[in-house]
C-alpha cells in the first residue's frame, strides 16, 4: 500500500478520499439509491473509512508528493496535503455536521448502477460476475480506485513512446506504475507511421473506395475500433490497417438482423447483390466477408423453401444468417439497434455464463464476430436497457406472459437469470428500480401482478417494496436474514414497517416483501432543515415537528419492547416517512436487520431452545405511571447478574413433514405473514421452527464457546438442508448496529446483550441530531469516535438553548424536551431514563404546546 501511495499523486488521493468519504443520501423517488463504496474498515462507518484512509495516508507522508512539488513533511501545519485538502473540502460543504450514518456492516455491497453484487458478504472479495469466486486477498479502497484507472489512450502510448522513458515527477507520472508487458514503442511508432502511410492510399484509391470516407472519419473510426478492442496496442494498429468499409452517403449503416429486407438477401449468396445495399461492400471486399459456415447457408435454403421466415431471432433464419455475416464485418461500428437486436437473439441467461461459453454462443450464432470488441458493447448495452425504464416491459416479452412469470415466481427456476434483478417477478411482484441500499440487501420498488393481467396491468397503486438480502450461501448472514425475518413477521403496528410476505430462495436469497414509504426518510428530512445554527426552518417548529416525530419513534419501540424485541439499529434512515400533509409525517420504523429478542420469561419460550447466559440479563421493565415524564428509580430498569438467569435464543425445533416439504420445492420456501389480514397466516418462532431441521446446535461464528459455558448467540439455522458448504470465514457478529448511535455500554469489551436501554440511547441520538442537524458524536478517526461514546460527555448548552427558543413554551415549566434527551443520553444504565419516561416527556411537551396554541 505504501508504494502505491507512493506513486499516487496526492491530487488523485485527494480525489479518492473524497469519493470514498462522500456523503450520500437516499433519493427516494426520484432515482436509486447508493451508499458509500465498501471498504475493510472494521466500523464501516463513512468517517471510519475516511479515518482509515487518513491513518494509511498519514504514515505514507512522507513519501507523498505535494501537489507543487513540495514534500508532505515540510507542511508546516503537520498535515499531508492530502488531508489537508480533504478537510477543507469537508469545512467548504455545507451539511458537514450531518453524515449519513451506515451500519456497522454497511458498505454498499452492489453497484450503484446495475444493483449487482460487488462484494462477497465479507465485504472485501470482489465477486466476479462470471460465476468464479472472489480473491481471498482484500482489496483496500485505493487498490478499487487503481483498478479503475483509465487506461492508456492510444495516442498517449505514442506519445509516451515518442518522448522516451518516463521521468518521475513529470507529465505522466501518473501512469508510471503502468507496466504494458512486451510493449516496443519504437515497433509501435513505426507500425503507426506505416499506418499513416496506409492511410493516406486509402484516402487516394477513389475507385475502390468512395469520396465520403474521407481521412476524418477514418481517424473517427481508428478511435472508435481501438477504443473498443480489448486487444493489445499492436492489434488495434493491426485493426486500423484493415481499409474501413465504404458506406453509402458515407454514413454507418443501421440494420440489425431484423430489419434487413428479404429482397436485399438473395437466395444465393453468391448472388451479387444491387450496390445500393449496404451488403453490397461486404460481399465486394473478400478481405473483410467472412462468409456464414455452410451449415448456416443449408439452413437457410430450408427456411425459405419450405415455410415462412421465423421471427428475426431465430439464429437459423436467413435473415440471421446474413446479418450474421454483415454483423461480422461491422463488428466495430454495430449502432445500439443492432446490439440489441444481437441480445434479442442471445439466450435470456446469456450474461450469466462464463466467458468461455458466451464466447462459443455468440460464435455459433455470429460466425466470424469479433466477439473480443462486441462482447463489451452487448453487456454494455444489456445493462443501460436493463436500467431503462422500459426494460420490465421486453423482460415481460421475453420472459413469457405476465401470468406464467406470476406463477413461477412461487416456484424456483432453473434459470440463471437473477432473480434480483429488474424485471424479475418475485411473488407475483415484479422487481421495479432500486430505492435504499444496506448492509445485506438491496429495496426494489414492485409493483403486484395478477394471474389474468395483461402487460398493460400493471397499476400504481399495487406498488410495494422488497428487500433482497443475498446471502449466497453465507450460513451467518443467512442465519441474520432469517431471524429479521422471524422477528419482524411477528411486528405489526402502524409506525412499523410491515412484513407482508417473504421468501427464501434456493439458498441464496431472501425475499421480504412491504409496503413501499414514499416520504423519504428522517435523515433527509433532517439534511432539509440542516444545522441548527442556521436552520432552515424556524427552531420552535422544528421543536415542535421532533417531539412528534420523536414521539411515534416512542411508540414503535414501546411496542416492539412489549414483544421482547429491541430493534438495535434506531437511527435517521431507519425511519421511513410517510407524508400526511405540510410538516406532518408518519413515521414507519424499518429494518429488524440488528434486532433481537431480550427478557422472555420460561413460560412465553414455548418452542425455543434455551442456553445459558453467562452475561447481564435485563428484565422487563415496569410500566411508568403516566403522569410523571421523570422516571422514578422504580421506572428505570433493573439490572441484575446472575448466573442462573437465562437468555433467549433462536434455537429452533426441526419438523420433518416441513422438511420434507421444504425439500420439495426445491429449496425454495415462501413465508406468508398475516399483515394485513388477507395476506395469510403469521410466521412465528415456533413455525419457523418448523422450517429448519435441528442437526445440532451451532454457535454463530466468532463468538468463543468456552466449556461449560452456553454461547449467548446460539441458532441452529446453520443447520438448513441446503449446503452450506460454500461458507467462507465469517464476521462475528456484532451487536453495533450504527457506531454513531450505539450506546456507550456496547463499546465495553464485553458488552452487555442488547436491551432496550440501548433503543433508548438510541432514540436520544435521533432526537439530539433532529434538534441539531448534527450528530452527537462524530470524530473521523473511528477509535477516537469510540472513546467519545464510552465517555458520553458532551456540551448540552447549545442543546438547551434550542430547545428553549421555543417562544410558545411556558417559561416557568420544565423543558419536558431537553430533559427527555438528556435522560436519553445518560451512560449508566440504571440512571438512563426508560423509554416510557421519555414518551411522556415528549408527550407532555406537545400536550403543553397543544394548550398554548389552543388558548
Ligand atoms: N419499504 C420501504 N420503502 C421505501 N424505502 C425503503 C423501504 N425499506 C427500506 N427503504 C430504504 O432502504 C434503506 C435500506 O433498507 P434497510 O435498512 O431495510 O436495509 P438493510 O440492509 O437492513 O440496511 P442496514 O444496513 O441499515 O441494516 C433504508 O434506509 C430506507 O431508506
Amino acid at each position: 500500500m505504501a508504494n502505491r501511495l507512493e506513486k499516487t499523486p496526492s491530487s488523485q488521493l485527494s480525489k479518492q478520499l473524497q469519493k470514498f468519504g462522500s456523503k450520500v443520501s437516499s433519493l427516494n423517488d426520484s432515482s436509486e439509491t447508493f451508499k458509500a463504496p465498501p471498504h475493510e474498515n472494521k466500523g464501516g462507518e463513512v468517517e471510519g473509512v475516511n479515518s482509515s484512509i487518513l491513518e494509511a495516508n498519514k504514515g505514507c507522508a512522507r513519501s507523498i508528493r505535494a501537489p507543487d512539488g513540495a514534500k508532505a513533511d515540510e507542511c508546516k501545519d503537520g498535515l499531508s496535503p492530502a488531508k489537508r485538502r480533504y478537510s477543507q473540502e469537508q469545512h467548504s460543504r455545507s451539511r458537514n455536521t450531518l453524515i449519513r450514518v451506515y451500519s456497522e456492516n454497511e458498505r454498499s455491497n452492489f453497484n450503484d448502477f446495475t444493483g449487482a453484487r460487488l462484494y462477497d458478504d465479507l465485504k472485501y472479495r470482489p465477486v466476479h460476475h462470471d460465476g468464479s469466486s472472489g480473491s481471498p486477498v482484500r482489496s483496500s479502497p485505493i487498490d478499487i480506485a487503481s483498478k479503475s484507472k483509465r487506461r492508456h489512450s492510444f495516442e498517449e502510448d505514442l506519445k509516451i513512446a515518442r518522448v522516451g522513458p518516463h521521468i518521475p515527477g513529470e507529465t505522466y507520472n501518473d501512469m508510471q506504475d503502468e507496466y504494458v508487458p512486451d510493449f516496443d514503442f519504437s515497433n509501435v511508432v513505426s507500425q503507426w507511421q506505416s499506418d499513416e502511410h496506409l492511410n493516406a492510399s486509402v484516402n487516394s484509391t477513389e475507385t475502390e473506395y468512395p469520396r465520403a470516407y474521407n481521412g476524418t472519419d477514418y481517424d473517427a473510426d481508428l478511435s472508435r475500433s481501438s477504443s473498443m478492442s480489448s486487444s493489445s496496442i499492436i492489434l488495434r494498429t493491426s485493426h486500423a490497417k484493415v481499409a474501413p468499409i465504404p458506406l453509402p452517403e458515407g454514413k454507418l449503416p443501421i440494420v440489425s438482423p431484423s430489419r434487413i429486407p428479404h429482397h436485399d438477401l438473395g437466395t444465393n449468396f453468391n448472388d451479387k447483390p444491387s450496390r445500393a445495399s449496404p451488403l453490397t461492400y461486404y460481399r465486394t471486399r473478400p478481405a473483410l466477408s467472412i462468409q456464414p459456415n455452410n451449415e448456416h447457408i443449408r439452413n437457410f435454403k430450408r427456411q425459405r423453401s419450405g415455410q415462412e421466415l421465423d421471427s428475426p431471432c431465430s439464429p437459423w433464419t436467413g435473415t440471421s444468417v446474413a446479418a450474421t455475416s454483415y454483423i461480422s464485418s461491422q463488428d466495430g461500428r454495430l449502432s445500439t439497434e443492432d446490439l440489441k437486436s444481437i441480445l434479442d437473439c442471445l439466450p435470456t441467461d446469456f450474461f450469466g455464463l462464463p466467458y468461455s461459453r458466451r464466447k462459443r454462443v455468440l460464435l455459433d450464432k455470429y460466425p466470424g464476430i469479433d466477439y473480443k470488441s462486441v462482447m463489451p458493447r452487448l453487456k454494455k448495452t444489456h445493462l443501460s436497457s436493463e436500467n431503462s425504464n422500459t426494460q420490465s416491459q421486453a423482460n415481460v416479452s421475453r420472459r413469457g406472459s405476465l401470468a406464467s412469470q406470476y406463477l413461477s415466481s412461487f416456484t424456483p427456476s432453473s434459470s440463471s437469470y437473477k432473480p434480483n434483478d429488474k424485471g424479475a417477478v418475485v411473488m407475483g411482484h415484479m422487481l421495479g428500480k432500486i430505492i435504499g441500499f444496506g448492509a445485506w440487501g438491496m429495496v426494489r420498488e414492485c409493483y403486484q401482478i395478477k394471474e389474468d393481467m395483461n402487460k398493460s396491468g400493471i397499476s400504481s397503486e399495487s406498488m410495494k417494496a422488497v428487500k433482497i438480502v443475498r446471502f449466497r450461501n453465507n450460513a451467518t448472514v443467512k442465519a441474520r436474514v432469517l431471524k429479521e425475518v422471524e422477528l419482524w413477521s411477528r411486528l405489526k403496528h402502524s409506525n412499523l414497517l410491515p412484513l407482508l410476505q417473504w421468501k427464501l430462495d434456493d439458498d441464496n436469497a431472501v425475499y421480504c416483501l412491504t409496503d413501499k414509504v414514499s416520504g423519504g426518510t428522517l435523515y433527509d428530512l433532517v439534511a432539509s432543515w440542516g444545522n441548527a445554527k442556521d436552520s432552515a426552518i424556524d427552531l420552535s417548529l422544528r421543536c415542535q415537528v421532533t417531539a412528534n416525530l420523536g414521539l411515534q419513534i416512542v411508540r414503535a419501540l414501546r411496542y416492539m419492547h412489549s414483544q421482547h424485541v429491541v430493534h438495535g439499529d434506531v437511527k435517521l434512515e431507519n425511519c421511513l416517512l410517510a407524508e400526511r400533509c405540510e410538516n406532518q409525517w408518519t413515521v414507519i420504523l424499518c429494518d429488524f436487520g440488528m434486532s433481537s429478542e431480550f427478557g422472555k420469561n420460561e413460560d412465553e419460550r414455548d418452542n425455543q431452545e434455551i442456553s445459558r447466559s453467562p452475561f447481564l440479563t435485563l428484565r422487563r421493565v415496569e410500566e411508568p405511571p403516566k403522569s410523571s415524564p421523570l422516571p422514578s428509580a422504580k421506572e428505570r430498569p433493573t439490572i441484575s447478574r446472575s448466573e442462573s438467569s437465562t437468555e433467549t435464543t433462536l434455537g429452533l425445533k426441526p419438523n420433518k413433514q416441513f422438511r420434507n416439504k421444504h425439500l420439495n420445492l426445491g429449496n425454495s420456501l415462501v413465508g406468508v405473514s398475516s399483515f394485513p389480514k388477507n395476506y395469510g397466516p403469521g410466521l412465528t418462532s415456533t413455525n419457523l421452527s418448523r422450517i429448519f431441521p435441528s442437526k445440532g446446535e451451532l454457535t454463530a461464528p466468532g463468538i468463543k464457546k468456552s466449556e461449560g459455558e452456553a454461547s449467548p448467540v446460539t441458532t441452529n439455522l446453520e443447520s438448513t438442508p441446503s449446503s452450506c458448504s460454500e461458507e467462507k470465514e465469517s464476521p462475528s457478529l456484532s451487536i453495533i448496529g450504527s457506531l454513531p448511535y450505539a450506546a456507550p455500554e456496547l463499546l465495553e469489551p464485553v458488552p452487555p446483550p442488547l436491551a432496550p436501554s440501548a433503543d433508548v440511547w438510541a432514540l436520544g441520538v435521533t432526537i439530539y441530531t433532529m434538534l441539531m442537524g448534527k450528530l452527537l458524536f462524530k470524530h473521523d478517526y473511528e477509535p477516537r469516535l469510540r472513546a467519545m461514546i464510552a465517555a458520553a460527555k458532551y456540551d448540552s448548552r447549545p442543546l438547551e438553548d434550542v430547545c428553549s427558543s421555543n417562544s410558545n413554551q411556558p417559561p416557568d415549566g420544565p423543558n419536558t424536551l431537553y430533559q427527555a434527551v438528556k435522560g436519553s443520553l445518560l451512560k449508566d444504565t440504571s440512571a438512563r431514563w426508560t423509554l416510557d419516561a421519555v414518551g411522556n416527556a415528549l408527550h407532555e411537551y406537545v400536550n403543553s404546546l397543544d394548550a398554548l396554541q389552543s388558548s
